[in-house]
């Protein structure tokens, strides 16, 4: 019986942590104390290390164990690791058969491929939004939910990108943009222990709402079809009747058109964007909590406002803003989760360089925290706020800087290999900007001048719940 069998590890597999409860495990500090437990494990067993967690053998990678997950992609599958615990892929299956791969490539060629198209059309709709949610704040004003404002703000330029000026007039568009991320979390209802049990039953429990025809994406996709369905109208018929004449729009849409004549845009895509939110949120706040750091950002980005008149090229944002790319990626860096990116091994099984191996079907997880705060890669200072370590001076006086777009080895955000995430030219440009345009307009700080901690949720690192009070330098 599942719930009693103590778990069987193979001879060369990475040491399970001895535990003292048969059927708890490990599960009750991972979920409560994660930072700590794994520090502990990783420091007393080296790395990879493997937990007993609702039932289940997890294996955990360190800072050198885990770019040969990354690279590995026909060997540790990040979607088999995701879809064993939550029902992504069936949520959406409903609405699209699209192969992720297809996706990958359009987010490579149409959006990040695309920026400098979208870079005047996104600054104005951030200003625009910046306007609209903070306003002027010539007395200071304190933004309680600034995760909530920010998405708001976000979501503008986003929908501009994906479904032009005419899809993203829609106020009820923005709003289901900024709100199906928690739609999800009404799937998370089925009970944990489930797990222990198997994680079939815990899967098959999660799954009945999607197997009595309730999706919590249906009400989203209703106001999808009910705004655009006009707009992909319009533009068929257009294309019909202009034929070749007809100029391809700067849109996501129209380019799935004119792929495929669907009327979709994949919701997976859509996911994918409220990432840039978090993220601007985990930025923000870190930027907030740091007075010493204001002056010379706020410098860099007035000497770029000047320069440009107030309009910002691409060329600006990629070349130009470097102490903010710096400050971001160090933002990125301090935001890491604890722990992330489940894959399972889908090959018979894996050898890591130092001899363990583990069996197929394993689930491992990326200790991230390993890698953003190793000592080994940042120096007795990893754990230091630095935004400067991301630049390298040389004798001849030159500098040289690792852009926040850039993963490797050392950082993580993104993944890594061939799977590291398409999106991220598109999301730190969007963040840049709008951190640009904030910090331009407005001296900002939290409420205790003082960085607020991340939440933690087990081993998921969650945007603080503290407010950042914005007033108008001028
Ligand atoms: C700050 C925001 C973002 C973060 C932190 C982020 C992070 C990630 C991570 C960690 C992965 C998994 C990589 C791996 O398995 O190694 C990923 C994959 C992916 N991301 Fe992002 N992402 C962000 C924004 C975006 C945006 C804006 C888009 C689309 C416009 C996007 C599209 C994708 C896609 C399509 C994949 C799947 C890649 C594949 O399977 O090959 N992401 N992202």
């Amino acid at each position: 019986f599942h719930l009693i069998k103590r778990p069987r590890i193979g001879m060369n597999e990475p040491p399970l942590v001895p535990y003292q409860y048969p059927i708890i495990g490990h599960t009750y500090r991972l979920l409560y104390d994660a930072e700590n437990f794994l520090k502990e494990c990783r420091e007393k067993y080296g790395e990879p290390f493997s937990l007993y967690v609702f039932g289940n053998v997890r294996t955990f990678t360190g800072v050198d164990s885990t770019p040969e997950v990354l690279r590995n992609s026909d060997v540790f599958d990040h979607s088999a690791g995701v879809n064993k615990t939550f029902p992504f892929t069936d949520i959406f299956e409903k609405f699209t058969d699209t192969k992720s791969s297809y996706m990958v490539r359009v987010v490579h060629e149409q959006v990040s491929g695309k920026i400098s198209v979208y870079t005047s059309r996104m600054q104005k709709e951030l200003v625009s939004g910046i306007e609209k949610f903070i306003g002027d704040c010539k007395e200071p004003k304190v933004i309680g939910n600034i995760q909530e404002t920010l998405s708001r703000i976000v979501a503008k330029p986003v929908a501009d990108v994906l479904l032009g000026e005419e899809g993203a007039k829609f106020e009820d568009i923005m709003v289901s943009f900024t709100t199906a991320e928690k739609a999800l979390d009404k799937m998370r209802f089925a009970p944990e222990f489930l797990l222990y049990i198997h994680h079939s039953l815990y899967k098959f429990i999660a799954m009945l709402p999607l197997k009595v025809g309730w999706n919590p994406m249906t009400q989203h996709r209703d106001i999808f079809v009910q705004r655009c369905k006009p707009i992909i109208e319009e533009r068929i018929c257009q294309r019909k009747e202009l034929g070749e004449k007809y100029i391809q729009k700067d849109d996501l849409l129209d380019f799935f058109i004119s792929e495929s004549g669907t009327d979709v845009v994949d919701d997976k895509l859509l996911n994918h964007l409220f990432g840039v939110t978090y993220m601007l949120v985990f930025a923000g706040i870190n930027y907030g909590g740091r007075p010493e750091l204001w002056n010379e950002l706020y410098e860099e980005q007035l000497k770029i406002h000047n320069e440009s008149n107030g309009y910002l090229s691409t060329e600006d944002v990629n070349k130009k803003m470097v102490k903010l790319d710096c400050f971001l990626k160090e933002s990125f860096r301090h935001s890491s989760d604890i722990a992330m990116l489940p894959h399972t091994v889908v090959s018979n099984s894996y050898t890591f360089s130092n001899g363990t191996t583990v069996p197929k079907g394993r689930d491992v997880y990326l200790y991230s925290k390993d890698t953003a705060f190793n000592d080994k890669l940042y120096g007795e200072t990893s754990n230091e706020f630095q935004p400067k370590r991301h630049i390298t001076s040389f004798s001849n006086g030159k500098t040289v800087h690792s852009p926040a777009t850039k993963v490797d080895r050392s950082f993580i955000t993104f993944g890594g290999g061939k799977h590291a995430c398409p999106g991220r030219f598109f999301a730190v440009n969007e963040i840049k900007i709008c951190l640009h345009k904030l910090i331009l307009k407005y001296n900002i700080r939290t409420e205790s001048d003082k960085v607020v901690p991340s939440m933690k949720i087990s081993s998921i690192k969650m945007p603080p719940n503290a407010g950042l009070i914005f007033e108008n330098r001028n």
